[in-house]
């Protein structure tokens, strides 16, 4: 249970990769500032949480099961929380999709939608009512970059989170008006679990109804690149954590929160010219014309990214 003066946080998606990490440093906190409730869909995985954790698991980190997907789970889940009182949501778990749209079914698309955007729609019905009677409380939002810029073969994962950041950018302006804090936290490419499990699904399909051209573009163009920039602009969980915790300890967070300064020019883009062409085309051309050149592309990635457009930016450190 939280002493009083600690903040509640209940975290969503605490399995693996980032929603456990923000769980254990938040939990880790030096000054045990905060009560962390860490939730995951099938507490049989708990045990890399557990071992993180350590000797503060039971004490400032405690679990509970949530499945983001299922309306009794969510209502169960926060009505087990101490008069239900939730400082700080983040809303963290979330799926991807990768590949050709022409072999991707729509069931496997809704699936996408009801985690990634129902989800997070969900845990913030539910949540948001006592945080306006209580005039304070901060969500926190895992979008992405592909929240602000599409990108090629991820089209629904895109889609995605591109909903939830027009749902929580309207949202926000209400929740001021209750002294609740929106804030979307937009990560490039972190190397976890969730990176693994693409790519192994990808090494799996076969790709049915979608055309010979489009499969060896995926396959052969688009993943190679894909590769490149994970290894190029990869970020670690403990990036992302340190990100969070940052965000929620500011006295006035921001809204959006780049997490990685390399992605800045990639979303400057679509700022700079708003007919959309200067993204397209040079994301065309990243791709079909200097795909074989990408690790240059990356040098001169790192180049643009001046001090300037690292202010952009939230940093770790
Ligand atoms: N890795 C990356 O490159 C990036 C990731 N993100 C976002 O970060 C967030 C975390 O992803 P990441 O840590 O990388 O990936 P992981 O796959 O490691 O973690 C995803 C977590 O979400 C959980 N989850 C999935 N579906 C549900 C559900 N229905 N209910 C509750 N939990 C669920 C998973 O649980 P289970 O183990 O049960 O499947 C897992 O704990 C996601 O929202 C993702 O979109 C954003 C930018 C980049
Ligand atoms: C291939 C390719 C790109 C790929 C970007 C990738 C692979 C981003 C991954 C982001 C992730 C994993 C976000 C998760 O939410 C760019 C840079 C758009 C430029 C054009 C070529």
């Amino acid at each position: 249970m939280a002493n009083s003066g600690q903040k509640v946080v209940l975290i969503t998606g605490c399995s693996s990769g980032i929603g456990l990490r923000i769980a254990v440093t938040l939990a880790r906190d030096e000054k045990k500032r905060y009560h962390v409730i860490a939730t995951m869909r099938d507490l049989k995985k708990k045990e890399k949480l557990v071992e993180a954790a350590g000797d503060v698991f039971g004490k400032t980190l405690t679990l509970l099961p949530l499945d983001v997907c299922s309306d009794e789970s969510v209502k169960t889940c926060i009505d087990s929380v101490k008069d239900r009182h939730i400082d700080i949501l983040i809303n963290n778990a979330g799926v991807g999709l990768l590949g050709p749209l022409e072999s991707i079914s729509i069931e496997e698309m809704k699936k996408v939608f009801e985690t990634n955007f129902f989800g997070v729609v969900r845990m913030i019905k539910e949540v948001m009512p006592d945080m306006k009677k209580r005039r304070s409380g901060h969500i926190v939002v895992m979008s992405s970059v592909m929240g602000l810029q599409g990108v090629v073969f991820n089209d629904i994962y895109t889609a995605s989170k591109f909903a939830m950041e027009g749902f929580c950018e309207s949202m926000a302006v209400q929740l001021m008006k209750f002294n609740v804090r929106m804030s979307m936290i937009e990560p490039g490419p972190v190397h976890t679990e969730f990176e693994t499990k693409m790519m192994d699904d990808v090494a799996k399909m076969e790709y049915p109804g979608a055309d010979a051209d489009t499969v060896r573009y995926f396959k052969d163009v688009y993943l190679p690149s894909s590769i490149d920039i994970f290894e190029a602009m990869g970020q670690t969980p403990e990036d992302i954590a340190k990100c969070t915790k940052k965000v929620i300890e500011s006295s006035s967070p921001r809204f959006r929160n780049l997490t990685n300064s390399l992605y800045t020019p990639i979303v400057a883009l679509k700022y700079a010219d708003e007919t959309g062409g200067l993204s397209v085309n040079t994301f065309y051309n990243l791709l079909f014309n200097f795909g074989p050149l990408m690790h240059i592309t990356m040098s001169i990635l790192k180049c643009l990214t001046c001090s300037c457009l690292r202010r952009r930016t939230i940093s770790p450190n």
